[in-house]
C-alpha cells in the first residue's frame, strides 16, 4: 500500500502513560500493543502524528545522571532540558521501531520520522513561580535540601511520602519544529513528535534556551493539532469515556460534550486536576482554535472505533 500525497484525514494522537509504562523494558513490550492500534489507523488511510508523555521517563533519566555525577566523579551532571530531549529520543526510538515492525508485518509501505521537538514557553508564565509537576524518585528532606543547593532545582514534600523534585509546567506557546512536522506528515511519514509536550525553551536575544520544566503533552498536542488544522485531536488514556460523577455510584459516561457543556462540568469540578481536567481543557483549546475540528478522549484499545464515531467522548465547538 503506497501513500499518495495529500490524501487521508490528519489526526494528532497524544499517548498517555498506559501506552508506555514506567521502565524501558516495560515500555518496549507495551509499545508493541500501542503500535498495533496506531497502525490500525494508518491502515484506514489516516495520517497520524504521534505525541506522548514523558513524566516518569524524564524523572528517571534526570535521577540517573544526578546519582552518577554525585557518586562516580566522572559522569557529568546533565541539565534538565537535555534529559527531556533524551526521553523524547528513546521513547521515539521504541515507538518508531514498533510501528515500523507492525507496518512491515502488514505489508504497509510507509515510514516513520521522529522529530526531537522544542516548544516555546513564556519566561513570565506564572507556572515558573509555582512548580507543580513531580518527577523522579522520593528523597529524604536532608537529601532534597542538599540537592536543591547543588542544582538549584525545587523539591517539595509529596503527601507524607517523601520529597520529590518538582518542575514548572508552563503553557506551550509555539512548536519550534512545526514546519518540519507538517511537511513530514504531508509527505506520508508517520511522525512522532512533541514528546513530553516538547522540550520547553524560552526565546532570549534572538536564541532559544532550554528551561527545566515539563509541558503538559495534551496541551502541546492540542496546539500542534490546531496549528495544522488537523481533522481530529485524539487523547488516548486509560478510560474509554470521560465521566461525570467519576468513581461514584452516579457515574455517567459521556458520548459527547460541547465546549459550553465541558466548561459547565469543569465549574462543577467533575474532572480531576492533574489527570482528566488538563485533557478536557486541551480539547477545548483545540476546538476553540479550530472549530471545524473534533477532539476525542478514549482508550488506546478503543481508538480505531472512536475514530469511526462508535465510542469515546467527542468534544466539539
Ligand atoms: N471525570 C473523569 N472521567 C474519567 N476519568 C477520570 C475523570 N477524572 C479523573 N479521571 C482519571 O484520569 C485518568 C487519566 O489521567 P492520567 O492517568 O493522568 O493520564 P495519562 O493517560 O495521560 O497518563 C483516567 O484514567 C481516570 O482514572
Ligand atoms: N509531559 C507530560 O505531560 O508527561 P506525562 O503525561 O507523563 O505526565
Amino acid at each position: 500500500m503506497a501513500y499518495q500525497k495529500g490524501e487521508g484525514k490528519s489526526v494528532v494522537i497524544a499517548l498517555g502513560g498506559n501506552a508506555l509504562g514506567n521502565t524501558p523494558q516495560e515500555q518496549l513490550e507495551l509499545v508493541k500493543n500501542t503500535a498495533e492500534h496506531i497502525v490500525d489507523m494508518v491502515a484506514e488511510g489516516i495520517n497520524v502524528v504521534v505525541s506522548h508523555g514523558n513524566g516518569p521517563q524524564v524523572g528517571m533519566i534526570n535521577n540517573a545522571f544526578d546519582y552518577a555525577s554525585t557518586h562516580d566523579g566522572k559522569t557529568p551532571a546533565m541539565p534538565f532540558p537535555e534529559c527531556g530531549a533524551m526521553s523524547q529520543g528513546y521513547i521515539g526510538y521504541q515507538l518508531s521501531q514498533a510501528i515500523l515492525n507492525e507496518m512491515k508485518r502488514r505489508g504497509i509501505m510507509r515510514s516513520t520520522a521522529c522529530v526531537v521537538t522544542q516548544t516555546v514557553v513564556y519566561p513570565e508564565d506564572p507556572a515558573f513561580q509555582n512548580p507543580t509537576k513531580p518527577v523522579g524518585a522520593f528523597l529524604t528532606e536532608e537529601e532534597a535540601m542538599k540537592r536543591a543547593e547543588e542544582t538549584g532545582y525545587t523539591y517539595k514534600e509529596d503527601a507524607g511520602r517523601g520529597w520529590r523534585q518538582v518542575v514548572a509546567s508552563p503553557k506551550p506557546q509555539r512548536i519550534v519544529e512545526f514546519d518540519a512536522i507538517k511537511d513530514l506528515m504531508d509527505d506520508g511519514y508517520i511522525v512522532i513528535s512533541t514528546g513530553g509536550g516538547g522540550v520547553p525553551v524560552v526565546e532570549k536575544d534572538d536564541s532559544y534556551h532550554g528551561v527545566p520544566a515539563v509541558i503538559d503533552k495534551d496541551r502541546s498536542s492540542a496546539k500542534l493539532a490546531a496549528d495544522f488544522r488537523a481533522d481530529m485531536l485524539v487523547i488516548l488514556t486509560a478510560v474509554e469515556k470521560v465521566c461525570i460523577n467519576f468513581n461514584t455510584p452516579e457515574q455517567k459516561e459521556l458520548d459527547s460534550m460541547t465546549v459550553a457543556e465541558a466548561e459547565k462540568y469543569i465549574e462543577e469540578g467533575q474532572f480531576a486536576p492533574g489527570s482528566m481536567l488538563p485533557k478536557v481543557e486541551a480539547c477545548i483549546e483545540f476546538v476553540q482554535q479550530h472549530p471545524e475540528g473534533r477532539a476525542l478522549i478514549t482508550s488506546l484499545e478503543c481508538a480505531a472505533d472512536g475514530l469511526k464515531g462508535k465510542t469515546g467522548t467527542v468534544i466539539t465547538a
